[in-house]
């Protein structure tokens, strides 16, 4: 074999996406990126995962004037109105008193502030791919200063929400799998789109692809549909799902990568934390700095166009589903609700989900058989 003498490189390195996936895997060890904007150039640590030691060597860079940004949804949380988010002064903060200004329970800190900009506001985009917390430290550096030189550089103008037109997916493996009550299931795994992750689509029997396919786009829940968490209604949807989808006589159930509505596990425990302090899920999410269902269904539309579906019987009670879909240019020719078992534990649950989050649940079906 000949080494290749070409002038060009295997790759475009500089390709917005990857630059993305390579900022957030600093991210995740706790390392800073540089947010470019124009010509500002923000030096920004993640809250989530940078060490004190980390924190206090950026602020040593600094000279102190590193700031604390949170979202505007946290920002809201401390009576703060910044719709971009907030930059908060920090400069004598120690690493505790900045996780509560951050994401604690305890919102009746009053810091001072100034309102970011909405380039910064982009962060939270970077936190979600990230599946960290949207609270970063932030520091703006001179282009004279290259004492950042070497940290992943990307432009804000290129964090987008994962949007359709940019998700490539192929399909790497297709193979039958026996599943309990199932006559057949065949499990298709797709590769692509943020971090070419691995996605799967679950084909119930041989739907006609001509026709409306019975459709349930689900998002994974570990809590819920591998243990049986009381708390909500995923794992008793997922089967309800599975069933409805086979006595149609064949369909696809989309398991999606986006636990915790795709802010991840370990946001969702901690928010889960909150709700057990008397916080309803969309409050507790707000109160880590989180929008109230941030999830993309770009790796949902992929598969379905993979598979060669264009019409479909959706199975939700969730209406940003039918639009995401019918967005991406799919007739949604019917919805059937999915409905858990109502326990004690998830009832509340429910009900927040048709009041803020506009579910299509009756909500007298929500008493449970008791009452
Ligand atoms: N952040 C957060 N996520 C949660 C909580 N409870 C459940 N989830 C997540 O919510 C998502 C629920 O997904 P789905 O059942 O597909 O969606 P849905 O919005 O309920 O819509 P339909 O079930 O289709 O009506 C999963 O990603 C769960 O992990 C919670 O309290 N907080
Ligand atoms: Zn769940």
């Amino acid at each position: 074999m000949t080494a290749s003498s070409s002038a060009y490189p295997m790759f475009d390195a500089s390709e917005a996406s990857i630059v993305r996936e390579r900022a957030v895997s600093e991210l995740r060890y706790g390392r800073p990126v540089l947010l470019m904007h124009g010509n500002l150039q923000y030096a920004v640590v993640s809250l989530d995962t940078a060490t004190p030691e980390i924190l206090s060597r950026f602020g040593d860079i600094a000279a102190n004037r590193q700031e604390l940004f949170i979202t505007a949804q946290r920002a809201q949380k401390l009576g703060i109105t910044a719709p971009y988010g907030a930059l908060i002064n920090v400069s004598d903060t120690d690493y505790e008193q900045l996780a509560t200004i951050a994401y604690g329970f305890d919102t009746t800190a009053n810091p001072s502030y100034r309102s970011a900009s909405e380039s910064l506001a982009k962060l939270e985009i970077l936190a979600r791919s990230a599946l960290l917390l949207p609270a970063f430290m932030v520091f703006e550096i001179a282009s004279s200063d290259h004492r950042f030189d070497g940290c992943v550089m990307l432009d804000a103008a290129t964090l987008e929400h994962d949007s359709v037109a940019e998700a490539h997916f192929s399909i790497v493996a297709r193979t039958q799998v026996p599943l309990k009550g199932i006559d057949t299931a065949e499990f298709v795994v797709f590769r692509g789109g943020v971090a070419q992750r691995d996605q799967i689509a679950i084909v119930v029997g041989s739907p006609d692809m001509s026709k409306p396919v019975p459709v349930r786009i689900h998002s994974s829940c570990i809590t819920g549909d591998l243990f049986g968490s009381l708390k909500c209604d995923c794992g008793d949807q997922l089967r309800k799902g599975m069933q409805l989808i086979e006595q149609r006589g064949g369909g696809i159930l989309l398991y999606l990568d986006q636990e915790g509505r795709g802010t991840g596990i370990a946001s969702k425990m901690r928010a889960y934390g909150y709700q057990t302090a008397g916080l309803d899920t969309v409050d507790a999410d707000a109160t880590l700095g989180f929008g109230d269902d941030g999830r993309a269904y770009g790796a949902a539309v992929a598969m379905l166009r993979g598979l060669g579906v264009s019409s479909v019987e959706l199975l939700t009670n969730n209406p940003r589903k039918i639009a995401a879909i019918e967005n991406a240019g799919f007739t949604v020719r019917h919805r059937t609700p999915v409905l858990g078992l109502v326990t004690e534990e998830n009832r509340g649950y429910l009900r927040t989900k048709v009041r803020r989050s506009g579910h299509m649940i009756d909500i007298e079906s929500l008493k449970i058989p008791a009452e």
